[in-house]
């Protein structure tokens, strides 16, 4: 059977910063895709045609291995190395907590409508998917920027964990990779009139299918120790981060396999996670824009969506903004990833800062102008 499957070369768990080839950039091996001949800045865009499915699943394997423990302080380094001086990352895409003043100054007179990704944006990265819990400071200061400005976390999980992790009604929510979307009928004043409370689950009919997947999937991957597969509802992730490295080209196999013989459904990559989902034409980008929508802000002029995540399926957002040249993405990295945000925050903490800095700016706004 020919495989069908889309395999997107999502995120790398490592960035590799775009140099020419004469930049001793590398003080760790190469995966090896990389080096033998493969362009490393062409390795981030979407949709590359890396020739068969399974060389692109070797690709991502390769580039965790190349970012896992053995190598991490080769790669910290080169984080390091291009951190604030750097001139790629830190001029392409500067620190949203530096340039605060210039944004706020781009969104004047606008609604800023703010989007969250959640797992590496508002909560660290955890080795146990259910204990990714958000502090309490940081939904304190998610609550704030609701009160402000209309909020959506967009996520992969599904819609009812991932408003388990975040607790907070006043949300709107897009779960599944935006394939379930909620918005709340008691929304705050400042949302268009015409807004209205919204359901939409573009894959519904994909349901079933998911489900039994989920079951092969379990079954497949019990004897691999460490893995785990996580039912996100409209979408499926297998996670690779408690497996021995020495397996992770195995258990891709394995999944690949089963997909095999799906072909409505595609495998997309993530932070050591495979994600499978429905070969519908729907992602986080569209999800936003349909929020956007369904909050009142079509075709609207004065509106400035600021989207913050820090994974490859959070690109299509960014590309979003950018191509609509709407308000902008920020990236949530310490270390250089081709992107189509505007800006970087490099974790959590700073995620938290930057919200707090924006609730502050819009006190101040409007106690000295309160018509703003
Ligand atoms: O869109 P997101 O909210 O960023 O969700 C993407 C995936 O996030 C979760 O996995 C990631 O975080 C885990 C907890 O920190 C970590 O253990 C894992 O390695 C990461 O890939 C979530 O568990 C996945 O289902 C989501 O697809």
């Amino acid at each position: 059977m020919t495989n069908q499957n889309v395999v997107v070369p999502d995120t790398i768990g490592i960035a590799i910063p775009a140099v020419t080839n004469s930049t001793p950039l590398f003080p760790y091996p190469l995966p090896k895709a990389a080096s033998s001949g493969f362009s490393v800045r062409r390795k981030f865009l979407p949709h590359l045609e890396l020739g068969s499915n399974a060389s692109r699943l070797n690709v991502w394997v390769d580039s965790m291995k190349a970012s896992s423990p053995t190598h991490a302080k080769a790669s910290a380094a080169l984080a390091a190395s291009h951190s604030d001086t750097g001139p790629t990352w830190m001029m392409r895409q500067p620190s949203a907590l530096s340039m605060f003043g210039e944004i706020t100054r781009a969104s004047k007179g606008k609604q800023i409508v703010m989007f969250l990704d959640y797992d590496g944006t508002l909560s660290p990265i955890v080795d146990d998917p259910d204990r990714a819990f958000m502090s309490d400071a940081m939904r304190d200061a998610v609550r704030d920027v609701a009160r402000y400005f209309p909020t959506a976390i967009v996520s992969g999980r599904c819609l009812d964990k991932v408003y388990n992790f975040v607790k907070l009604a006043e949300l709107c929510y897009a779960g599944s990779h935006g394939m379930d979307i909620k918005v709340p009928a008691n929304r705050p004043s400042f949302m268009k009139a015409n807004a209205k409370a919204v359901l939409c689950q573009p894959a519904s009919k994909y349901l079933p299918m998911i489900g039994k997947v989920y079951k092969i999937l379990l079954e497949t991957t019990k004897s691999t120790p460490g893995a785990k597969v996580e039912n996100n509802k409209f979408c499926l992730s297998v996670h690779f981060r408690c497996v021995n490295e020495k397996r992770w080209s195995d258990l891709a196999e394995q999944v690949k396999l089963v997909l095999e013989e799906y072909p409505k459904l595609k495998l997309t990559l993530g932070r050591k996670v495979l994600e499978i989902r429905p070969t519908i034409k729907w992602d986080k980008g569209k999800a936003m824009e349909f929020l956007l929508e369904s909050l009142g802000f079509a075709n609207c002029k004065d509106v400035f969506p600021v989207y913050i995540g820090d994974d490859r399926t959070d690109e299509d957002a960014f590309k979003v903004l950018k191509d609509r040249g709407q308000g902008f993405g920020i990236l949530v990295s310490k270390i250089p990833k081709e992107t189509n945000a505007s800006y970087s925050l490099q974790e959590p903490s700073e995620v938290m800062d930057f919200l707090q800095r924006l609730v502050e700016w819009k006190r101040f706004s409007l106690q000295s102008c309160p018509n703003v």
